[in-house]
């Protein structure tokens, strides 16, 4: 499970620069989803190797009495949820009270923390360090987050416990291999086939009431028990296995858990973490949306995670019975104008309450599974990519025009093309876009969103036109590749 890293510390100690540092190499992709703002508090980072989803609490302002009345709800369960606490400090302004009691409530709940001096640069760092190993949280961690000095050195000795139990060294070695495998045609089919026995991976996710629960107890078909009596954790998904007219599934049911006690009636809690963790185990993402509502901000923020990770995504408009039938015009044409920026994600009007649509739904999910993890040949991959050349070619770049030479699959769920070429970083994004949608209508990729790279450098079977490769010239030239491969390492 990846873990999850909290930032805490009182105002202006540095965790939306230290929050933006871990997470700004994660930017460029959602920065090609231009209806959705970056959410700041919950981001998904990528260090040498180590990847973690990053929480930035906000200010703790623990001069207040009471700290654990004055912490914010969210900052709190966040800590709670939370594998491991960087706790900040800032170094020049010392010690204060707000991080005694910050660290006190640190203390108490027994969580592992590290404590961090941020803004040690252009000061005496040792001296001004010392008097934080007074919160008696053991060592105390320099770093310069506006300049990024210390920042991946804290987070590999915070993550390494984590990083063991997930089969992770420190160089990333070890690290689950993305699928690069260049495949020739009856290979992609054979590994098609294999694919086909595995379960599908399915998280049901969305804001709190709207109708997770009562749709996965309709996926199931009886009335489940809800989890009443079991002792509570909240960040905790709970896993169902599930066939579905001979396709395997587990359902990820994301959905609060209720406690009941004689006392209170229910105490529900929608925990964002979980959410975020359920998307990042999954193959495929059901975003489950109130019609009676329509988009929110809440939706906006978890879709944008989900394409972040780049997983496979259907829509549910859930609640779709009983309303109105210029209520359900307006919905269908708010969902056109904030979702169309996702045209590639079907959505599905159902009612969970009565089983309108659910059954839909499954085409839909077998689709986006397909399509993101479809194994695709390079030699297809390449014709597609002349293909589109052909038609459009890319631009001049001083004087010279770009060229592309061979493209291979760089993985999969998301499905990733790299392209091959020379000058290929000087390509304009309009030019990249118009690649990703070639590809998308070439191979017709539905419900997942879908990556072209580009890297420079040229093919090793220049001249021989990949078209007409035997299989056994296709076969050599996948060796060559893999050597070359191997020699860069
Ligand atoms: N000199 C120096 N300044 C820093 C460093 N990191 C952050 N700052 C500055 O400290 C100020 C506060 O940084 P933020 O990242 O906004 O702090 P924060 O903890 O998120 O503050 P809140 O949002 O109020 O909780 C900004 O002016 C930053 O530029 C650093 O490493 N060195
Ligand atoms: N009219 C109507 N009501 C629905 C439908 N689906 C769910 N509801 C109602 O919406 C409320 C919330 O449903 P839940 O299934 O508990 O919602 P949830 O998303 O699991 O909520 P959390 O557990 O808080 O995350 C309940 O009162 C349901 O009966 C639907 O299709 N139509």
């Amino acid at each position: 499970m990846i873990p999850v890293v909290a930032l805490v510390g009182r105002p202006n100690v540095g965790k939306s620069t230290l929050f933006n540092r871990l997470t700004r190499t994660r930017d460029a992709l959602v920065a090609d989803y231009p209806g959705l703002t970056r959410d700041r508090k919950y981001g998904r980072a990528h260090l040498s190797g180590y990847e973690f989803i990053v929480v930035d609490t906000g200010g703790i302002d623990g001069t207040e009495e009471g700290i654990e009345t004055r912490m914010a709800e969210q900052s709190l369960a966040a800590i709670e949820e939370a594998d491991v606490v960087l706790f900040l400090t800032d170094a020049r302004a010392g010690l204060t009270a707000a991080d005694e009691a910050i660290a006190e409530h640190l203390r108490r709940r027994e969580k592992t923390t590290f404590v961090v001096a941020n803004k040690v640069d252009g000061i005496d760092a040792d001296s001004a360090c010392g008097e934080f190993w007074a919160l008696g949280l053991g060592e105390v961690y320099q770093m310069a987050a506006a300049q990024g000095r210390g920042v991946t050195n804290m987070i590999e000795y915070a993550l390494t416990p984590y990083a063991e139990a997930m089969g992770l060294t420190r160089d990333g070695e070890g690290e689950e291999e993305a699928d690069e495998r260049q495949y020739t045609e009856e290979e992609a089919e054979a590994e098609q086939q294999r694919l086909q026995d595995l379960p599908i991976k399915l998280a049901i996710i969305g804001k709190p009431n709207v109708g997770k629960s009562t749709l996965t107890n309709r996926i199931l078909g009886e009335e489940r028990v809800v989890v009443y009596d079991e002792p509570g954790t909240t960040r905790d998904s709970i896993y169902i296995p599930l066939e579905r007219d001979g396709q395997e599934y587990v359902i990820i049911d994301t959905a609060g858990v209720r406690r009941r006690s004689k006392v209170h009636e229910t105490v529900e809690k929608f925990s964002v973490i979980k959410t975020l963790k359920a998307v990042e185990d999954a193959n495929v993402v059901l975003l489950v949306v109130d019609a009676r509502e329509g988009i929110a901000e809440q939706d906006l923020g978890l879709l944008g995670f989900a394409l972040n990770v780049g997983r496979a995504l259907v829509i549910a408009v859930n609640k779709w019975d009983g309303i109105d039938q210029d209520v359900k015009e307006r919905v269908k044409s708010e969902l056109d104008r904030r979702l169309g920026f996702i045209d590639f994600a079907r959505i599905h009007f159902i009612s969970a309450l009565h089983g309108t649509g659910v059954g839909h739904l499954f085409e839909s999910v077998e689709e986006a599974y397909e399509s993101a993890t479809r194994r695709v040949s390079t030699s297809m991959l390449t014709r597609i990519m002349q293909m589109a050349q052909d038609d459009h070619q890319p631009p001049l770049v001083n004087g010279r025009r770009v060229k592309l030479k061979y493209a291979h699959a760089g993985g999969y769920n998301p499905p990733i093309v790299v392209i091959h070429g020379n000058q290929v970083k000087k390509l304009p994004d309009s030019y990249k876009r118009f690649m990703m949608n070639y590809y998308r209508r070439s191979l017709k990729v539905m419900g997942t969103p879908i990556q072209v790279r580009f890297q420079e450098g040229g093919n090793p079977f220049e001249g021989l036109n990949t078209k007409k490769l035997t299989v056994s010239q296709e076969r050599r030239r996948k060796r060559m590749m893999s050597h070359i491969k191997d020699k860069k390492k």
